[in-house]
This record gives C-alpha cells, sequence and structure tokens, in this order.
C-alpha cells in the first residue's frame, strides 16, 4: 500500500546537517529515502524516526562517488512517483592547497559536490516537471563566493552547486518545480573530522549548531527564498551582491574592449 505521505530523499543523512533534515523532515511528515554509506547509521536513524513520527523510511548504502551508488538512487528518482523533495547535501571537501590534494581526494570532491547532486537533479526533474509540483534543496557554501587559500577546489564546486541552482531556478520559473540553495557557514558537524582541519580549530563563536543551521535553512525554504543564507543577518548584503552581479553581467555586453586594454 502506497504510503500517502509525500516522499523526502535525503543525501547524506549518516550524519550532520543532513540527519537533522531527516529529523525535521520527518516532523514534517515526511517519508523518508536516506542515503550515505554508513548504512548502520541510517537503519538506527530510520528506526528512530520511525518509531518517533510514524513514517515510512528507507535506507539506502550507496556511495555516491561511485556509478553504482548514483545509479541505485537515480532509479529510485525516476520510479517513485510520491518522492517530492530531493535534499542534496551529501559532499565533502579537504581543506588544503590544491596543488597538496590527493588526485583521489580532488576526485572524490568534484564527483561527491557536482556530479552526484546534478545527476540526481536530473533524475527527479522530469516527474516534478510532468508534476508540475517537487522541490530540490541543494547545499551549497558561504564558500562558494569566497574562495581561500585552503579551500580553492571545496569553494569551486559548491560555487557550481550555487550556480547549478540559479540556473535551475530560471529554468523552472513558472513550472511549480522550486529549487532552494542552501549557503551554511561553518557548522558543527563531522565535516571537519575528514577535512584536514579540526572543528576546534575554528573560533566557536561563528560555528552553528546543526540544528539551528538547518531550522533556518528550512525557514528559508517556507517563506519561498530561492538563496538561504542561514548565518547572514543583514539580508541587504546578499541583495546588493546579486544587485552588483547583474550590473556587471551587463556591463559586459557591449561587443568592445574596455578602454584600459586598448
Ligand atoms: N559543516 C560545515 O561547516 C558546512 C557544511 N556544508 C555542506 O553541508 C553538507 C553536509 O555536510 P556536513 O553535514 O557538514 O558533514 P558530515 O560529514 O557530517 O556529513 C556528510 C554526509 O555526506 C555523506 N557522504 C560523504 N561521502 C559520501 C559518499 N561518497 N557517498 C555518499 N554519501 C557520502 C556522509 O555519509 P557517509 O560517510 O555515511 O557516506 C554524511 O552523511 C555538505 O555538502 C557540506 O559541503 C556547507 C557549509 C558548511
Ligand atoms: C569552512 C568550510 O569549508 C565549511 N565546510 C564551509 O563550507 O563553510
Amino acid at each position: 500500500m502506497p504510503s500517502a505521505n509525500p516522499i523526502a530523499v535525503v543525501t547524506g543523512a549518516s550524519s550532520g546537517i543532513g540527519a537533522v533534515y531527516a529529523d525535521r523532515l520527518a516532523r514534517r511528515g515526511y517519508d523518508l529515502v536516506l542515503v550515505a554509506r554508513r548504512i548502520d547509521r541510517l537503519r538506527h536513524l530510520a528506526d528512530t524516526l520511525c518509531a518517533t513520527h510514524g513514517i515510512k523510511v528507507r535506507s539506502i548504502e550507496a556511495d555516491l562517488t561511485e556509478e553504482a551508488g548514483l545509479v541505485q538512487v537515480e532509479e529510485l528518482l525516476h520510479t517513485d512517483e510520491g518522492i517530492a523533495l530531493l535534499v542534496n547535501n551529501a559532499g565533502n571537501g579537504k581543506l588544503s592547497s590544491t596543488a597538496d590534494m590527493s588526485d583521489a581526494d580532488t576526485a572524490a570532491t568534484i564527483a561527491l559536490n557536482v556530479v552526484a547532486p546534478t545527476r540526481l537533479a536530473r533524475a527527479v526533474l522530469p516527474a516534478f516537471l510532468r508534476r508540475h509540483s517537487g522541490a530540490i534543496i541543494n547545499i551549497a557554501s558561504v564558500m562558494a563566493f569566497h574562495p581561500l587559500p585552503i579551500t580553492t577546489l571545496y569553494s569551486a564546486t559548491k560555487s557550481y552547486v550555487l550556480m547549478f541552482s540559479r540556473g535551475l531556478q530560471g529554468e523552472l520559473a513558472n513550472t511549480g518545480v522550486r529549487v532552494q540553495a542552501v549557503l551554511p557557514a561553518g557548522t558543527a558537524t563531522e565535516f571537519y573530522d575528514h577535512a584536514g582541519i579540526p572543528l576546534s580549530a575554528f573560533d566557536p563563536a561563528v560555528v552553528m549548531t546543526t540544528e539551528n543551521l538547518v531550522d533556518a535553512a528550512l525557514a528559508g525554504f517556507d517563506k519561498g527564498e530561492e538563496v538561504t543564507l542561514p548565518s547572514v543577518h543583514d539580508v541587504s548584503l546578499w541583495d546588493a551582491y546579486e544587485q552588483a552581479r547583474s550590473a556587471l553581467f551587463g556591463a559586459t555586453q557591449v561587443g568592445t574592449p574596455a578602454p584600459r586594454y586598448v
């Protein structure tokens, strides 16, 4: 018997931001599909959320940097008509100079942060468009617009997520399908266990709790925001950034070299 609840697919649900998204979406009455490599954690979370909220939860053990893992989730997104929300959350990043990163880490970050959210969005979009409804939440980062010497590759991948989201928003206008880009700043998760720099190296005053992050991001989602910056108190800063970006683009469309280059 198919569930009456809308289904949310959350990637990277075995810890951190994804695990809190799973909890919050369960509270909102979503059935869940949880995706990550650590199936033991997924099953524990699934049992807890089922018991607490009376929802249905499926756990999928998948490495989203591998073709087989991606195909598993793509097939679900292609076929399960009950899916109403995709949270592209799984991500990683080594905080390191580009020259010092290994080829394996470089490939894994591009695969997980760029290829996976792209393929999963492409997998779910046809059904969303057919139904004129559905939403994709892409977890980017504030590093998308502010590269540091130790975040070059990571920032580039998150800038892709932001641009991919902004482009989709333009494509999907008036279709009933929504895309939200969420740009967290430092958030207290296991991300730093694998990043090469421990969370303890950061000023606690600038690190947000995962619960506060996700609750703020969902508040932005409920407001209909296209880009949500949970930690930015003065939203006029983003508005000014976007206006400057648009004005700069307009200034590129002139067809003649700028005088300073002549
Ligand atoms: N923490 C922060 O300061 C910030 C984080 N972000 C972004 O938030 C998102 C969530 O990260 P966060 O919660 O912080 O970190 P965590 O490390 O706690 O969570 C990362 C999640 O991604 C999953 N994951 C990692 N590698 C793979 C893989 N190869 N295949 C499938 N799933 C994988 C992990 O599960 P498993 O290991 O079980 O596979 C885990 O569930 C990321 O996109 C990150 O870039 C953005 C800004 C700030
Ligand atoms: C400091 C970081 O790289 C963090 N993951 C972020 O995206 O802000």
